[in-house]
């Protein structure tokens, strides 16, 4: 973190300045400003198709936008090196090829690749790292379990675990919850909660689970085209029938959580 006479300044993991962004003809983002400070927990909400996945792909770096600017850790994108520092789980994870013939120690192991340099040899360190993030999602029992033979909600705990067994500091999750029962996502905010409060894991969650943004996250943004809003989720929670109403175009049902 950046000191200036010994007073910490407040590190942006993520920026995005002024972003645009078209497919072909269709302007999916217009004018969008978000930031994401060290050791946030944000939720991005927005109805279908509101450009949610497109932004994130901007902020990986996968698309460039039309317009505007995107700084990772502080650093203009187009100079960023160190994607290691960042995991990712993608909507994609969902629908994970059931037939892939590797177990889920090999898919959570597969996630220290990038850290490993060519040669990919696992010493004993990197084989102790890759047991305790299995245990931490609970998926001890199935270590050694082919990934197909597992349940969605087991499977997304297997890619979570392989985003998080490098140490990133910053984590995106596009929808992980989609398909998993309530009491497997609880279970999974928890597991977030846990990795945001007690190592000041930075998150960005896309989710359509508006209970659980007002119970774990600490920032909002609604994304339809536009940012409709972006501010604390206690402001959030005060607001959200005016929010959701003018950023979907219509009344949405909101199913708080049991805390
Ligand atoms: N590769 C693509 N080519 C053309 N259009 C696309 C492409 N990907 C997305 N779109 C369109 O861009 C718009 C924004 O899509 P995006 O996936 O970013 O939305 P989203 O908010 O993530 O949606 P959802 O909540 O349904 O996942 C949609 O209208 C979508 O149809």
């Amino acid at each position: 973190m950046a000191t200036w006479m010994g007073v910490k300044s407040i590190e942006n993991v993520l920026e995005l300045t002024g972003i645009y962004f078209s497919y072909e003809n269709q302007t999916v983002l217009e004018d969008v400003s978000l930031s994401l400070q060290r050791g946030e927990f944000l939720g991005l909400v927005g109805p279908n198709g509101s450009g949610k996945s497109t932004l994130l792909k901007i902020a990986l770096g996968s698309y460039r936008p039309d317009r505007g600017e995107v700084r990772l850790f502080e650093q203009p994108i187009r100079r960023f090196r160190q994607w290691s520092r960042i995991g990712y789980v993608s909507q994609k994870a969902n629908s994970f090829n059931l037939g892939f013939p590797a177990t889920v120690w090999e898919v959570v192991a597969s996630g220290l690749y990038g850290k490993m340099g060519l040669f990919r040899r696992f010493n004993k360190a990197h084989r102790i790292k890759v047991d305790e993030v299995i245990e931490k999602v609970g998926l001890t029992p199935y270590a050694s379990r082919n990934i197909g033979k597992l349940s969605g909600g087991q499977q997304q705990r297997a890619f979570i675990a392989r985003a998080l067994v490098s140490d990133p500091e910053l984590l995106i999750l596009d929808e992980p919850t989609v398909g998993v029962d309530a009491h497997s996502a609880e279970q999974f905010y928890k597991l977030l909660s846990h990795y945001h409060r007690e190592q000041g894991l930075s998150l960005i969650l896309v989710t359509h689970d508006v209970g659980a943004v007002t119970t774990y996250i600490d920032r909002v943004a609604c994304l339809n085209r536009r940012i409709h809003f972006h501010g604390d989720s206690q402001e959030f929670v005060a607001q959200q029938q005016k929010i959701l109403s003018d950023s979907y175009g219509h009344e949405v049902q909101v199913v708080e959580h049991d805390h």
